[in-house]
C-alpha cells in the first residue's frame, strides 16, 4: 500500500488572483529543459521552477520526508503527486509575492494526473513546451552532465530507469497536450542556441514581453 500522504493547507487565492501565464516544460531526462529555462528566464523575465530542484531542496532541508524522497529519486521512480504539487505551490506563492510575472513549471507535469490535479487546483497552462530527444542523446547528455552534476541519479542504472518513467508515464503527458491544442514540441537535437530560437520563436506568439 503507498504511504499517506499528508497534505499542506495551502491558501492558493493569491496565485490566482494574479492569474500569470503558466507555461509546462516537458521532455526526457536530459532533454534540456533546465538549460533552456535559464535562457527563457533571462530573456522573459519569468519564474522558473523545477520539480527536480525542489524535490533536492526538500532532502537538503533534513525535512523527515526527505530520506524517502532520496530513494524514490535514486530509483528512477516518480516522487508522490500530493508532494510535488505542494512543493510546487508553495514555490509559486512565493514568487507572487515577490511580484512574478508567469512562471514556467520544469519537470511537470511527468504524468497525466499531475497536469489534471494542477490544472483543476490551480490553473490552466497556456502553452507545453515538449522538448523531443532521442533516446540515444538523452544517455550521452547525461552521462557527460554526471561528470560535474553531482547528482545521485546520474549514473547509467538509474538513467536506464529515468528514461523508462519517461516512456511508460511521462510521454502519455505529450499526446494529452497535443489533443487539446496546447502541446509545442520542439526538436532538442540541435545547438542550444538553435533550440532556444525555436522556443522563442513560439513564446512571443502568445506573450507581449520581449
Ligand atoms: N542542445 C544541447 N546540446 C547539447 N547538450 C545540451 C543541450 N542542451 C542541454 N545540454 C546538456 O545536456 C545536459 C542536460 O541538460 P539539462 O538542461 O540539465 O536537461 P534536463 O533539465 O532536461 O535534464 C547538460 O549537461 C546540458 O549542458
Ligand atoms: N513532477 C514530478 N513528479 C514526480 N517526480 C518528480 C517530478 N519532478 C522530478 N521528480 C523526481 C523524479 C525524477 O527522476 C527526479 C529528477 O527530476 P529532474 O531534476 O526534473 O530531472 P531532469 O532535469 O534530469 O529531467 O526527481
Ligand atoms: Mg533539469
Amino acid at each position: 500500500m503507498a504511504p499517506t500522504v499528508e497534505r499542506k493547507n495551502i491558501n492558493l487565492a493569491p496565485l490566482k488572483a494574479a492569474n500569470v501565464p503558466i507555461f509546462f516544460i516537458v521532455g526526457g531526462p536530459g532533454s534540456g529543459k533546465g538549460t533552456q529555462c535559464d535562457k527563457i528566464v533571462a530573456k522573459y523575465g519569468l519564474t522558473h521552477l523545477s520539480s527536480g530542484d525542489l524535490l533536492r531542496d526538500e532532502v537538503k532541508s533534513g525535512s523527515p520526508r526527505g530520506a524517502q524522497l532520496t530513494a524514490i529519486m535514486e530509483s528512477g521512480a516518480l516522487v508522490p503527486l500530493e508532494v510535488v504539487l505542494d512543493l510546487v505551490k508553495e514555490a509559486m506563492l512565493k514568487a507572487i509575492e515577490k511580484g512574478s510575472k508567469g512562471f514556467l513549471i520544469d519537470g511537470y507535469p511527468r504524468e497525466v494526473a499531475q497536469g489534471q490535479q494542477f490544472e483543476s487546483e490551480i490553473q490552466e497552462a497556456k502553452l507545453v513546451l515538449f522538448f523531443d530527444v532521442a533516446e540515444e542523446t538523452l544517455v550521452k547528455r547525461l552521462l557527460h552532465r554526471a561528470q560535474t552534476s553531482g547528482r545521485a541519479d546520474d549514473n547509467i542504472d538509474t538513467i536506464k530507469k529515468r528514461l523508462h518513467t519517461f516512456v511508460t508515464s511521462t510521454a502519455p503527458v505529450v499526446d494529452y497536450y497535443d489533443s487539446k491544442g496546447k502541446l509545442v514540441r520542439i526538436n532538442a537535437e540541435g545547438s542550444v542556441d538553435d533550440i532556444f530560437a525555436v522556443v522563442v520563436a513560439n513564446l512571443d506568439k502568445v506573450t507581449s514581453k520581449i
